[in-house]
Protein backbone atom coordinates (compact mmCIF):
# COMPACT_ATOMS: atom_id res chain seq x y z
CA UNK A 1 0.00 0.00 0.00
CA UNK A 2 1.24 3.34 -0.91
CA UNK A 3 2.00 6.20 1.61
CA UNK A 4 1.51 9.49 1.62
CA UNK A 5 4.53 10.79 0.41
CA UNK A 6 5.10 7.56 -2.23
CA UNK A 7 1.85 9.70 -3.63
CA UNK A 8 3.54 12.62 -3.60
CA UNK A 9 6.17 11.14 -5.70
CA UNK A 10 3.65 10.00 -8.07
CA UNK A 11 2.26 13.24 -8.69
CA UNK A 12 5.44 14.82 -9.10
CA UNK A 13 6.31 12.32 -12.02
CA UNK A 14 2.52 12.33 -13.59
CA UNK A 15 2.58 12.84 -17.29
CA UNK A 16 -0.84 15.37 -16.99
CA UNK A 17 0.07 17.13 -13.68
CA UNK A 18 0.57 20.65 -15.84
CA UNK A 19 -3.17 20.49 -16.28
CA UNK A 20 -3.69 20.93 -12.61
CA UNK A 21 -3.19 24.56 -13.39
CA UNK A 22 -5.69 24.94 -15.85
CA UNK A 23 -8.16 24.74 -13.35
CA UNK A 24 -9.43 27.07 -10.55
CA UNK A 25 -9.91 24.70 -7.55
CA UNK A 26 -11.12 26.32 -3.83
CA UNK A 27 -8.00 25.75 -0.81
CA UNK A 28 -8.88 22.96 0.88
CA UNK A 29 -11.48 20.86 -1.05
CA UNK A 30 -10.60 17.62 -2.28
CA UNK A 31 -12.86 17.84 -5.26
CA UNK A 32 -14.30 14.06 -6.10
CA UNK A 33 -17.40 15.32 -8.20
CA UNK A 34 -15.88 16.08 -11.63
CA UNK A 35 -18.52 12.97 -12.73
CA UNK A 36 -21.47 15.33 -11.90
CA UNK A 37 -19.93 18.84 -12.37
CA UNK A 38 -16.49 19.77 -13.54
CA UNK A 39 -14.43 22.19 -12.15
CA UNK A 40 -13.54 25.58 -13.87
CA UNK A 41 -11.09 25.77 -16.51
CA UNK A 42 -8.69 28.89 -15.15
CA UNK A 43 -9.00 30.52 -18.56
CA UNK A 44 -13.49 30.27 -18.92
CA UNK A 45 -13.86 33.75 -16.85
CA UNK A 46 -11.83 35.24 -19.79
CA UNK A 47 -13.50 33.64 -23.00
CA UNK A 48 -16.64 34.42 -21.49
CA UNK A 49 -16.20 38.10 -20.90
CA UNK A 50 -15.01 38.34 -24.30
CA UNK A 51 -18.24 36.96 -25.72
CA UNK A 52 -20.26 39.22 -23.41
CA UNK A 53 -18.54 42.35 -23.53
CA UNK A 54 -16.76 42.23 -26.99
CA UNK A 55 -19.36 40.24 -29.26
CA UNK A 56 -22.18 41.18 -27.69
CA UNK A 57 -21.45 44.00 -26.08
CA UNK A 58 -20.00 45.39 -29.64
CA UNK A 59 -21.70 43.59 -32.07
CA UNK A 60 -25.08 43.17 -30.84
CA UNK A 61 -27.16 41.19 -33.19
CA UNK A 62 -24.36 40.99 -35.96
CA UNK A 63 -22.30 38.53 -33.43
CA UNK A 64 -24.99 36.25 -35.81
CA UNK A 65 -23.20 36.23 -38.33
CA UNK A 66 -19.71 37.86 -37.45
CA UNK A 67 -18.71 36.14 -34.02
CA UNK A 68 -19.99 32.66 -35.58
CA UNK A 69 -23.21 32.27 -32.87
CA UNK A 70 -25.15 31.01 -35.25
CA UNK A 71 -22.65 28.25 -36.48
CA UNK A 72 -21.39 27.19 -33.45
CA UNK A 73 -24.09 23.65 -33.12
CA UNK A 74 -21.83 22.51 -35.87
CA UNK A 75 -18.70 24.39 -35.39
CA UNK A 76 -18.55 23.39 -31.66
CA UNK A 77 -19.45 19.76 -32.58
CA UNK A 78 -16.65 19.33 -34.98
CA UNK A 79 -14.46 20.08 -31.80
CA UNK A 80 -16.22 17.54 -29.50
CA UNK A 81 -16.43 14.79 -32.16
CA UNK A 82 -12.72 13.50 -31.83
CA UNK A 83 -13.64 12.59 -28.16
CA UNK A 84 -16.22 10.41 -29.04
CA UNK A 85 -14.35 9.07 -32.12
CA UNK A 86 -16.90 10.59 -34.52
CA UNK A 87 -15.76 12.57 -37.59
CA UNK A 88 -16.66 16.40 -38.69
CA UNK A 89 -20.29 16.95 -39.54
CA UNK A 90 -21.39 13.82 -37.37
CA UNK A 91 -22.36 16.08 -34.36
CA UNK A 92 -24.69 19.06 -33.39
CA UNK A 93 -24.44 20.60 -30.02
CA UNK A 94 -27.05 22.14 -28.08
CA UNK A 95 -30.07 22.08 -25.47
CA UNK A 96 -29.80 19.26 -23.12
CA UNK A 97 -28.78 15.88 -22.77
CA UNK A 98 -32.69 14.84 -21.93
CA UNK A 99 -33.67 16.53 -25.22
CA UNK A 100 -31.35 15.06 -27.26
CA UNK A 101 -32.36 11.45 -25.98
CA UNK A 102 -35.72 12.48 -26.79
CA UNK A 103 -34.81 13.37 -30.77
CA UNK A 104 -32.40 10.06 -30.75
CA UNK A 105 -34.93 7.54 -29.55
CA UNK A 106 -37.60 9.39 -31.95
CA UNK A 107 -35.61 9.67 -35.13
CA UNK A 108 -34.57 5.89 -34.40
CA UNK A 109 -38.38 4.67 -33.93
CA UNK A 110 -39.20 6.61 -37.16
CA UNK A 111 -36.24 4.71 -38.96
CA UNK A 112 -37.93 1.39 -37.55
CA UNK A 113 -41.43 1.99 -38.04
CA UNK A 114 -42.27 -1.98 -38.16
CA UNK A 115 -41.02 -2.49 -34.59
CA UNK A 116 -42.99 -1.77 -31.30
CA UNK A 117 -40.23 -1.84 -28.63
CA UNK A 118 -38.21 0.51 -26.99
CA UNK A 119 -34.98 -1.59 -24.71
CA UNK A 120 -34.06 0.68 -21.84
CA UNK A 121 -31.87 0.29 -18.69
CA UNK A 122 -33.88 1.13 -15.45
CA UNK A 123 -29.95 1.03 -13.41
CA UNK A 124 -29.89 4.14 -16.27
CA UNK A 125 -30.09 7.47 -14.86
CA UNK A 126 -33.93 8.36 -14.69
CA UNK A 127 -33.99 10.92 -17.48
CA UNK A 128 -33.38 8.53 -20.06
CA UNK A 129 -36.27 6.22 -18.83
CA UNK A 130 -38.54 9.15 -17.83
CA UNK A 131 -37.79 10.68 -21.44
CA UNK A 132 -38.34 7.17 -22.95
CA UNK A 133 -41.58 6.47 -20.85
CA UNK A 134 -43.13 9.97 -22.07
CA UNK A 135 -42.45 9.35 -25.56
CA UNK A 136 -43.67 5.97 -25.18
CA UNK A 137 -46.94 7.49 -24.18
CA UNK A 138 -47.28 10.19 -26.39
CA UNK A 139 -47.13 7.77 -29.65
CA UNK A 140 -48.57 4.42 -27.76
CA UNK A 141 -48.27 1.01 -28.89
CA UNK A 142 -44.82 0.73 -27.53
CA UNK A 143 -43.52 -2.12 -25.26
CA UNK A 144 -40.93 -0.77 -23.12
CA UNK A 145 -38.47 -3.44 -22.24
CA UNK A 146 -35.77 -3.26 -19.51
CA UNK A 147 -32.39 -4.81 -19.81
CA UNK A 148 -32.60 -6.84 -17.53
CA UNK A 149 -34.79 -9.21 -19.79
CA UNK A 150 -31.97 -9.52 -22.04
CA UNK A 151 -33.11 -9.36 -25.07
CA UNK A 152 -33.25 -7.19 -28.09
CA UNK A 153 -35.45 -9.43 -30.43
CA UNK A 154 -38.17 -6.92 -32.14
CA UNK A 155 -36.07 -4.22 -30.37
CA UNK A 156 -36.55 -0.80 -32.44
CA UNK A 157 -34.47 0.97 -30.23
CA UNK A 158 -31.80 0.29 -27.23
CA UNK A 159 -31.03 2.81 -24.99
CA UNK A 160 -28.08 2.48 -22.75
CA UNK A 161 -25.40 4.15 -21.06
CA UNK A 162 -21.44 3.47 -21.54
CA UNK A 163 -20.88 4.40 -17.74
CA UNK A 164 -23.24 3.62 -14.68
CA UNK A 165 -23.91 6.86 -12.91
CA UNK A 166 -24.48 5.12 -9.49
CA UNK A 167 -21.82 2.50 -9.37
CA UNK A 168 -19.32 3.34 -12.02
CA UNK A 169 -19.74 0.30 -13.93
CA UNK A 170 -18.51 0.54 -17.80
CA UNK A 171 -20.28 -1.33 -20.56
CA UNK A 172 -18.85 -2.92 -23.78
CA UNK A 173 -19.75 -0.23 -26.30
CA UNK A 174 -18.81 -2.52 -29.65
CA UNK A 175 -19.85 -5.56 -28.08
CA UNK A 176 -23.24 -4.22 -27.22
CA UNK A 177 -24.04 -2.55 -30.12
CA UNK A 178 -23.14 -5.56 -32.29
CA UNK A 179 -25.84 -7.49 -30.22
CA UNK A 180 -28.09 -5.09 -31.38
CA UNK A 181 -27.68 -4.49 -34.41
CA UNK A 182 -27.46 -8.44 -35.19
CA UNK A 183 -31.00 -8.32 -33.50
CA UNK A 184 -32.30 -5.54 -36.27
CA UNK A 185 -32.69 -2.41 -33.35
CA UNK A 186 -30.48 0.61 -33.45
CA UNK A 187 -28.93 1.66 -30.64
CA UNK A 188 -28.89 5.17 -28.62
CA UNK A 189 -25.43 5.55 -26.54
CA UNK A 190 -25.40 8.18 -23.21
CA UNK A 191 -22.27 8.81 -23.05
CA UNK A 192 -22.56 11.55 -20.07
CA UNK A 193 -20.22 9.14 -17.82
CA UNK A 194 -17.64 8.07 -19.96
CA UNK A 195 -16.74 11.42 -22.35
CA UNK A 196 -13.97 13.38 -20.70
CA UNK A 197 -13.07 10.21 -18.85
CA UNK A 198 -11.36 7.82 -21.57
CA UNK A 199 -11.51 7.21 -24.70
CA UNK A 200 -14.97 6.70 -26.06
CA UNK A 201 -15.83 5.44 -29.56
CA UNK A 202 -19.92 5.54 -31.06
CA UNK A 203 -19.01 5.27 -34.56
CA UNK A 204 -20.55 2.15 -34.78
CA UNK A 205 -23.68 3.10 -32.89
CA UNK A 206 -26.69 5.13 -34.63
CA UNK A 207 -26.99 7.91 -32.26
CA UNK A 208 -25.28 9.03 -29.23
CA UNK A 209 -25.94 11.54 -26.44
CA UNK A 210 -23.88 12.98 -23.57
CA UNK A 211 -23.04 16.69 -21.70
CA UNK A 212 -20.15 18.76 -21.27
CA UNK A 213 -20.69 20.01 -17.37
CA UNK A 214 -19.35 16.56 -16.18
CA UNK A 215 -15.73 15.61 -17.10
CA UNK A 216 -15.57 18.16 -20.05
CA UNK A 217 -15.57 21.00 -17.29
CA UNK A 218 -18.25 23.20 -19.64
CA UNK A 219 -20.12 24.87 -16.53
CA UNK A 220 -23.27 24.47 -14.91
CA UNK A 221 -25.89 24.19 -17.62
CA UNK A 222 -23.98 23.84 -20.73
CA UNK A 223 -24.67 22.48 -23.85
CA UNK A 224 -25.16 19.08 -24.63
CA UNK A 225 -24.11 16.69 -27.82
CA UNK A 226 -25.83 14.72 -30.37
CA UNK A 227 -24.38 12.30 -32.30
CA UNK A 228 -25.82 10.91 -35.69
CA UNK A 229 -24.11 7.98 -37.71
CA UNK A 230 -23.87 9.62 -40.93
CA UNK A 231 -25.89 6.24 -42.44
CA UNK A 232 -28.90 7.86 -40.60
CA UNK A 233 -28.17 11.53 -42.13
CA UNK A 234 -30.73 11.38 -45.11
CA UNK A 235 -33.17 9.87 -43.71
CA UNK A 236 -33.60 10.45 -39.85
CA UNK A 237 -36.13 12.93 -39.10
CA UNK A 238 -36.00 15.66 -36.08
CA UNK A 239 -39.48 15.26 -34.27
CA UNK A 240 -38.30 18.48 -32.39
CA UNK A 241 -38.69 20.56 -35.87
CA UNK A 242 -37.27 23.96 -35.07
CA UNK A 243 -36.23 26.62 -37.15
CA UNK A 244 -32.84 26.15 -36.62
CA UNK A 245 -32.70 22.72 -38.37
CA UNK A 246 -34.73 23.87 -41.23
CA UNK A 247 -32.74 23.63 -44.57
CA UNK A 248 -33.14 27.31 -44.94
CA UNK A 249 -34.53 28.92 -41.37
CA UNK A 250 -33.79 32.53 -42.78
CA UNK A 251 -36.34 32.42 -45.76
CA UNK A 252 -38.88 31.81 -43.57
CA UNK A 253 -41.21 29.58 -44.86
CA UNK A 254 -44.49 28.51 -44.13
CA UNK A 255 -43.71 24.31 -44.10
CA UNK A 256 -40.25 22.63 -42.40
CA UNK A 257 -37.72 21.41 -44.44
CA UNK A 258 -35.40 19.49 -42.88
CA UNK A 259 -31.33 20.77 -43.27
CA UNK A 260 -29.13 18.78 -45.08
CA UNK A 261 -26.70 15.98 -42.83
CA UNK A 262 -26.43 16.49 -38.71
CA UNK A 263 -27.78 20.42 -38.74
CA UNK A 264 -31.61 19.00 -39.31
CA UNK A 265 -31.20 18.07 -35.52
CA UNK A 266 -30.53 21.81 -34.58
CA UNK A 267 -33.19 23.10 -32.46
CA UNK A 268 -33.53 26.68 -32.24
CA UNK A 269 -31.37 29.21 -30.89
CA UNK A 270 -27.96 28.31 -29.23
CA UNK A 271 -27.39 29.63 -25.66
CA UNK A 272 -24.06 31.00 -26.95
CA UNK A 273 -23.06 32.39 -23.44
CA UNK A 274 -23.02 28.81 -22.69
CA UNK A 275 -20.72 28.13 -25.86
CA UNK A 276 -18.27 30.41 -24.63
CA UNK A 277 -17.94 28.44 -21.43
CA UNK A 278 -17.28 25.19 -23.63
CA UNK A 279 -14.90 26.52 -25.95
CA UNK A 280 -13.05 27.06 -23.36
CA UNK A 281 -13.10 23.79 -21.61
CA UNK A 282 -12.78 22.71 -25.60
CA UNK A 283 -8.91 24.60 -25.77
CA UNK A 284 -7.93 22.74 -22.61
CA UNK A 285 -9.12 19.33 -24.41
CA UNK A 286 -7.65 19.70 -27.51
CA UNK A 287 -4.54 19.57 -25.73
CA UNK A 288 -5.22 16.04 -23.31
CA UNK A 289 -4.18 12.75 -24.18
CA UNK A 290 -6.96 10.70 -23.67
CA UNK A 291 -4.32 7.02 -22.99
CA UNK A 292 -3.08 9.21 -20.18
CA UNK A 293 -6.19 10.29 -18.61
CA UNK A 294 -7.64 6.41 -18.56
CA UNK A 295 -4.14 5.27 -17.20
CA UNK A 296 -4.15 7.31 -14.73
CA UNK A 297 -8.17 7.63 -13.66
CA UNK A 298 -7.90 3.67 -13.57
CA UNK A 299 -4.36 4.19 -11.01
CA UNK A 300 -6.59 6.78 -9.20
CA UNK A 301 -9.67 4.31 -8.83
CA UNK A 302 -7.12 1.62 -7.83
CA UNK A 303 -5.60 3.59 -4.96
CA UNK A 304 -9.06 4.82 -3.80
CA UNK A 305 -10.26 0.84 -3.42
CA UNK A 306 -6.64 -0.38 -1.60
CA UNK A 307 -6.67 2.43 0.88
CA UNK A 308 -10.49 2.08 2.08
CA UNK A 309 -9.71 -1.71 1.80
CA UNK A 310 -12.80 -3.60 3.10
CA UNK A 311 -13.89 -1.00 5.48
CA UNK A 312 -17.26 -0.05 2.81
CA UNK A 313 -18.94 -2.54 0.27
CA UNK A 314 -17.67 -1.59 -3.32
CA UNK A 315 -20.76 -0.87 -5.65
CA UNK A 316 -18.37 -0.72 -8.61
CA UNK A 317 -16.80 -3.23 -10.18
CA UNK A 318 -13.67 -4.94 -8.98
CA UNK A 319 -11.80 -4.83 -12.51
CA UNK A 320 -10.53 -1.11 -12.85
CA UNK A 321 -11.42 -2.03 -16.57
CA UNK A 322 -14.51 -2.66 -16.01
CA UNK A 323 -15.38 0.93 -14.70
CA UNK A 324 -15.53 4.28 -15.44
CA UNK A 325 -13.62 7.30 -14.00
CA UNK A 326 -15.76 7.00 -10.48
CA UNK A 327 -15.48 4.45 -7.18
CA UNK A 328 -18.80 4.01 -5.71
CA UNK A 329 -18.95 2.25 -1.78
CA UNK A 330 -22.09 1.61 -0.06
CA UNK A 331 -23.09 2.53 3.40
CA UNK A 332 -26.41 2.49 5.15
CA UNK A 333 -26.49 5.84 6.04
CA UNK A 334 -24.63 7.55 2.82
CA UNK A 335 -26.52 10.54 2.99
CA UNK A 336 -24.63 11.87 6.57
CA UNK A 337 -21.62 10.22 5.69
CA UNK A 338 -20.93 12.87 2.88
CA UNK A 339 -22.02 15.39 4.39
CA UNK A 340 -19.37 14.96 7.54
CA UNK A 341 -17.22 14.45 4.82
CA UNK A 342 -17.91 16.90 2.79
CA UNK A 343 -17.34 19.21 6.04
CA UNK A 344 -13.99 18.23 6.35
CA UNK A 345 -13.24 19.67 2.21
CA UNK A 346 -13.84 16.19 0.70
CA UNK A 347 -15.93 16.69 -1.67
CA UNK A 348 -18.18 13.66 -3.25
CA UNK A 349 -22.10 13.40 -3.96
CA UNK A 350 -24.67 10.56 -2.61
CA UNK A 351 -26.94 8.25 -4.94
CA UNK A 352 -30.00 7.06 -3.52
CA UNK A 353 -29.99 4.53 -2.07
CA UNK A 354 -27.13 4.08 -0.09
CA UNK A 355 -24.31 4.94 -2.41
CA UNK A 356 -21.35 7.51 -1.69
CA UNK A 357 -19.71 8.39 -4.77
CA UNK A 358 -15.96 10.07 -5.63
CA UNK A 359 -15.26 10.63 -9.04
CA UNK A 360 -11.75 11.00 -10.12
CA UNK A 361 -10.87 13.62 -13.03
CA UNK A 362 -7.18 12.91 -13.90
CA UNK A 363 -6.72 16.68 -15.23
CA UNK A 364 -6.89 18.39 -11.28
CA UNK A 365 -6.95 15.37 -9.05
CA UNK A 366 -3.78 13.86 -8.00
CA UNK A 367 -2.54 10.84 -6.03
CA UNK A 368 -1.86 13.00 -2.80
CA UNK A 369 -5.46 14.10 -3.16
CA UNK A 370 -6.45 10.42 -3.20
CA UNK A 371 -4.80 9.57 -0.40
CA UNK A 372 -6.01 12.09 1.56
CA UNK A 373 -9.76 12.00 0.71
CA UNK A 374 -9.41 8.54 1.14
CA UNK A 375 -7.58 8.72 5.18
CA UNK A 376 -10.36 11.45 5.90
CA UNK A 377 -12.74 8.91 4.90
CA UNK A 378 -11.97 6.58 7.04
CA UNK A 379 -11.32 8.88 10.20
CA UNK A 380 -15.21 9.91 9.45
CA UNK A 381 -16.09 5.99 9.88
CA UNK A 382 -13.78 5.02 12.34
CA UNK A 383 -15.10 7.96 14.55
CA UNK A 384 -18.46 8.02 13.59
CA UNK A 385 -18.08 11.58 12.79
CA UNK A 386 -21.02 11.80 10.69
CA UNK A 387 -23.81 10.83 13.75
CA UNK A 388 -24.06 14.42 14.44
CA UNK A 389 -28.12 16.06 13.35
CA UNK A 390 -26.51 19.11 11.41
CA UNK A 391 -25.52 15.79 8.42
CA UNK A 392 -29.25 14.73 8.59
CA UNK A 393 -31.12 17.14 6.75
CA UNK A 394 -31.47 16.46 3.12
CA UNK A 395 -30.33 19.38 1.18
CA UNK A 396 -32.46 19.74 -2.13
CA UNK A 397 -30.20 18.62 -4.47
CA UNK A 398 -27.62 15.39 -3.19
C1 LIG B 1 -26.27 9.49 -17.80
C2 LIG B 1 -26.98 10.81 -17.75
N1 LIG B 1 -27.89 11.12 -18.70
C3 LIG B 1 -28.55 12.28 -18.67
C4 LIG B 1 -28.36 13.20 -17.67
C5 LIG B 1 -29.25 14.41 -17.63
O1 LIG B 1 -28.81 15.44 -18.28
P1 LIG B 1 -29.64 16.80 -18.41
O2 LIG B 1 -30.25 17.10 -17.08
O3 LIG B 1 -28.56 17.76 -18.72
O4 LIG B 1 -30.64 16.61 -19.47
C6 LIG B 1 -27.40 12.95 -16.67
C7 LIG B 1 -27.09 13.90 -15.57
O5 LIG B 1 -27.76 14.77 -15.18
C8 LIG B 1 -26.72 11.71 -16.72
O6 LIG B 1 -25.85 11.39 -15.76
N1 LIG C 1 -27.43 17.74 -14.06
C1 LIG C 1 -27.50 17.90 -12.72
C2 LIG C 1 -28.33 18.88 -12.17
O1 LIG C 1 -29.07 19.63 -13.03
C3 LIG C 1 -28.43 19.06 -10.79
C4 LIG C 1 -27.64 18.27 -9.98
C5 LIG C 1 -26.83 17.27 -10.48
C6 LIG C 1 -26.79 17.08 -11.85
C7 LIG C 1 -26.01 15.97 -12.42
O2 LIG C 1 -25.49 16.12 -13.47
C8 LIG C 1 -25.98 14.70 -11.69
C9 LIG C 1 -25.35 13.59 -12.49
N2 LIG C 1 -25.94 13.41 -13.80
C10 LIG C 1 -25.36 12.26 -11.79
O3 LIG C 1 -24.77 11.34 -12.31
O4 LIG C 1 -25.94 12.11 -10.73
Amino acid sequence: MLDRDQCLALDAEDPLREFRHEFVLPDGVIYLVGNSLGALPRRTAERVRRTVEDEWGRQLVGGWNHAGWYEQPLTTGDRIAPLIGAGPGQVVVGNTTSIAVYQAVAAALRLRPERRVIVSDLRNFPTDHYIVQGLAGLLGGYELRDLSEGSFEDAAVVLLSEVDYRTGARADVPAVTAAAHAAGALIVWDVCHSVGAMEVDVSAADFAVGCTYKYLNAGPGAPAFLYVNPRHHAAAENVLSGWHGHAEPFAFEADYRPAEGVRRFAVSTPHVLSFAALEAALDVWERVPMAQVRAKSMALGELFVELVGDRLELASPADPAARGSQISLRHPDGYPVMRALIDRGVHGDFRAPDVLRFGFAPLYIGYADVYDAATTLLEVLDKELWRDDKYATRLAVT
